[in-house]
């Protein structure tokens, strides 16, 4: 089955050159929100902490974690069940410290510049969430509760399992005791725990309510579009377990001639990739698993994807194709040089934020690229077929690559990256298809047609 998806407007500079706007959150720089977790332990809020802040970081955003439980570890690093049980006095006390100083520090971040604070806690307490929430109006910082409610067991545990035996506080520790004691520790903030109530006096709060993550999601009185956006993007997580494959198309005859852009076929060499793709993806995916294949629009992509498996289903995405390089496509790099020395220079300045005239910069790129993301996050496996600029800000999300360092990552032709979500960050396993193909990776200041890429793109 094929179809066109629907993309979101590409987006064009005026001729000449010029640095890529910030983008559609014009006035990100005056919004300050502290997001605050909300929930009892092993519910998946680190994670989901963590999948925020990537995501806000990727659109460069200035979003950051402070986790209180990092702050406790400095006073007690190793405590028992009973430090949580909310009758000890010495432990509210060094819990209560904690609290204080993330929120002290997080304030002072957000005086150098902060945009999105992410409170990562239990924050399981009225009176605790009331503090936040009171100490951030204070400071002008509207507050967004995310509560993260789990009833699955299975969740659950996987969560007491793979996340909290390898965390801090049960380091080399009997595994069986440690799992024991973190029962009990959840067991004394059941005691006290109270979901936000929106009958009672928590009904003025901005909050967004996760139910096991993905099956269903509460909103309440949300103020503004930056925490639309960030409540858009919770509310298409899920937990199961997914892969995402990635490939650039075979090797092109722009490729081959060192030629940027352009909507050309596959060379010989970039047929025998497309050739063997199914069998590269049925070694990774396996035979009865059902995958999904997005390509862009351009034939290089649509010629790559073509032998695979017809029960596949494949979309094009306008999204999807090559960064637009304007009056440069179907330039090679030293013809660019000749004929917009000025550019080729301010490219390599500053490769994420240039422009080409009349074309995009991989700042836009990365624009346009949300919605994929967001579909992506929503999905089960996906197969995406797509271009190096594009395949590099789709790794540098899942790969939290820094993204001025991403447009200059070697990305082989003919090579399938398979990338694994996982609680603390994305595993990746790569598939070389063994067929010679030209490097397209250009260092700084060069105009070769093919490079060997250095050891640091990699
Ligand atoms: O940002 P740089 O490093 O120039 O790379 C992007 C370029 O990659 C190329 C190959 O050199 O993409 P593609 O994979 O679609 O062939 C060019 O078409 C595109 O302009």
């Amino acid at each position: 089955m094929r179809g066109v998806a629907a993309g979101p407007p590409t987006v064009k500079s005026p001729s000449g050159r010029t640095r890529a706007n910030t983008w559609s959150f014009s006035k990100v720089e005056d919004t300050k929100i502290c997001v605050v977790m909300v929930g009892l332990p092993a519910r998946g809020k680190s994670y989901i902490a963590q999948l925020a802040q990537r995501y806000l970081q990727w659109l460069s955003i200035p979003a950051a974690t402070f986790n209180v439980g990092n702050y406790r570890r400095n006073d007690a690093p190793q405590p028992t069940a009973d430090f949580f049980d909310f009758n000890n006095p010495e432990g509210e006390r060094k819990r209560r410290a904690a609290a204080e100083a993330a929120v002290a520090d997080m304030l002072a971040w957000f005086r150098t510049g902060g945009v999105v604070g992410i409170l990562d806690a239990t924050n399981s307490t009225k009176e605790r969430r009331k503090w936040v929430m009171d100490t951030c109006t204070a400071h002008g910082i509207e507050v967004l509760f995310v509560e993260s409610k789990c009833d699955d067991e299975e969740v659950i545990m996987a969560n007491i399992r793979d996340v909290k035996l390898t965390s801090p506080d049960y380091r080399g520790q009997d595994p069986e005791a440690a799992a024991q004691d973190f029962r009990n520790r959840i067991s004394h903030y059941e005691k006290v725990y109270k979901t936000i109530n929106a009958d009672e006096d928590e009904d003025n709060y901005t909050y967004l309510k996760l139910m096991n993550v993905g099956k269903q999601v509460i909103i309440n009185r949300i103020q503004d579009y930056l925490q639309s956006r960030i409540v858009y993007y919770l509310m298409n997580l899920h937990i199961r377990p997914r892969s995402v494959w990635l490939s650039r198309h075979g090797e092109s005859l722009y490729n081959l001639s060192g030629r940027i852009g352009g909507d050309m076929l596959l060379s010989p060499r970039g047929e025998l990739y497309a050739k063997k793709l199914p069998e590269l993806v049925r070694e990774s995916v396996g035979d009865d698993r059902p995958l999904t294949v997005w390509t862009s629009t351009l034939k290089r992509t649509i010629a790559t994807a073509r032998f695979l498996p017809p029960h596949y289903n494949q979309l094009q995405w306008k999204a999807l194709d090559e960064l637009d390089s304007g009056v440069c496509d179907g330039l090679t790099y030293q013809e660019i040089k000749d004929r917009y020395p000025e550019d080729f220079a301010a490219r390599d300045e500053d490769k994420y934020n240039y422009r080409y005239r009349g074309g995009e910069s991989y700042r836009d790129v990365v624009i346009r690229l949300e919605p994929i993301i967001m579909e992506l996050e929503r999905s089960e496996d996906i197969l995406i077929v797509t271009h190096q600029a594009v395949l590099r800000c789709i790794y540098a999300y899942f790969m939290k690559k820094d993204q001025a360092k991403s447009p200059w990552m070697n990305v082989p032709l003919h090579t399938l990256i398979k990338l694994t979500p996982r609680a603390y960050g994305t595993e990746e396993v790569r598939y070389e298809a063994h067929i010679p193909a030209v490097s397209t990776w250009r260092g700084k200041g060069s105009t070769a047609k093919h490079e060997n890429p250095t050891p640091e793109s990699l």
